[in-house]
């Protein structure tokens, strides 16, 4: 194993999100298709021999110690009490807060990453153990697959999607993730239904749940999506802020993108099946 990696953190996309119901401690029983897109941050791990944990690129307005970045390193670190350090380089191009699981993607790295460089061949089911109390969306992208999620996001099923193009639109307001799950009006008993079924409908019957109240509670959210509906049936991704729509083509896809873009940051990118950190390492 080189002393060095550099590796892909892609984002996803829920292309579907149902709340089926919440638990005892707060949190919310989701069912949901995660699909990864070859939207990605890029991440370049250097084994040390102090031990010490270096993120070498602040983002700005998260601290060093927050940073899910170094929280996973440690993590990884604690419980495996290995005596390699990390210094880290985080190339962001993923927005802070969209719905595009970056922060999470970045942890799953991290952790995937860090097993190779630093030989502890940990399997991957440990691996998204420890992800999961960094956060929701980690395991997904610790197993690298698209995938049907149910639970918080971490009884994963592997799924082969169709691979369109997507536009992804950041109508420039962030979400709170707890505040939405909070909302008193957000519905929280949708029917739980098979993922066959969820499969056998496709696209035209994928909806968000929590669309509703982050349409209410951010106004430019409601103004992409309805934006976005002229061309191509819009959809929230996670609690937002990103919007997305299918397209058929790239052509198709560049043309509403170069449009949306003279109002809001917007992107054209492709789903994936497969995360390309796994491709890299061989797992
Ligand atoms: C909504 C999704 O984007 C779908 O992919 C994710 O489940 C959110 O994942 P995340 O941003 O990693 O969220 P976390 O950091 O785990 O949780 C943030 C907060 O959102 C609420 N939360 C999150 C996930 C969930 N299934 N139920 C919840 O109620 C909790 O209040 C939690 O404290
Ligand atoms: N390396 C990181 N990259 C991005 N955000 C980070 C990172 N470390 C900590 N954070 C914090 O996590 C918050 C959520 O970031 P993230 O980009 O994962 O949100 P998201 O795309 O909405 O994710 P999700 O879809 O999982 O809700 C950020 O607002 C930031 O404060």
């Amino acid at each position: 194993m080189p002393a060095s990696l550099t590796l892909a953190a892609p984002a996803k996309l829920n292309r579907m999100l149902h709340v089926v119901g919440r638990r005892a401690d707060g949190y919310h029983e989701l069912q949901t298709l995660f699909q990864l897109i070859d939207l990605a941050d890029t991440l370049t791990l250097t084994r040390r021999d102090d031990g010490v944990i270096e993120l070498l690129t602040p983002v700005a307005g998260v601290a060093h110690a927050d940073n899910l970045v170094v929280r996973a390193a440690k993590r990884l670190q604690a419980h495996t009490g290995c005596r390699y350090g990390a210094s880290i380089a985080l190339d962001k191009k993923l927005p802070m807060g969209g719905g595009l699981g970056g922060g999470s993607s970045n942890a799953a790295t991290v952790l995937v990453g860090l097993n190779a460089l630093w030989s502890l061949d940990l399997p991957l089911t440990t691996l998204a153990e420890l992800g999961l109390a960094l956060g929701a969306d980690v395991p997904v992208f610790v197993h690298g697959r698209s995938a049907w999620a149910e639970g918080v996001g971490e009884r994963l099923t592997p799924v082969t999607l169709d691979t369109p193009w997507f536009v992804v639109v950041h109508p420039g307001v962030s979400v709170s993730t707890p505040a939405i799950f909070q909302a008193p009006e957000l519905t929280r008993d949708t029917r739980p239904i098979s993922m066959a079924r969820a499969l056998q409908g496709g696209a035209p019957t994928w909806r968000n749940d929590c669309e509703a109240s982050v349409r209410d509670r951010h106004p430019p959210i409601a103004e992409a999506l309805d934006w976005l509906a002229q061309h191509a049936p819009s959809q929230l991704t996670g609690t937002g802020a990103c919007v997305f729509a299918v397209f058929d083509t790239q052509a198709d896809a560049h043309a509403v993108a170069d449009m949306a873009r003279v109002k809001w940051p917007s992107w054209v990118t492709r789903g994936i099946n497969t995360s390309p950190l796994h491709a890299a390492l061989g797992c």
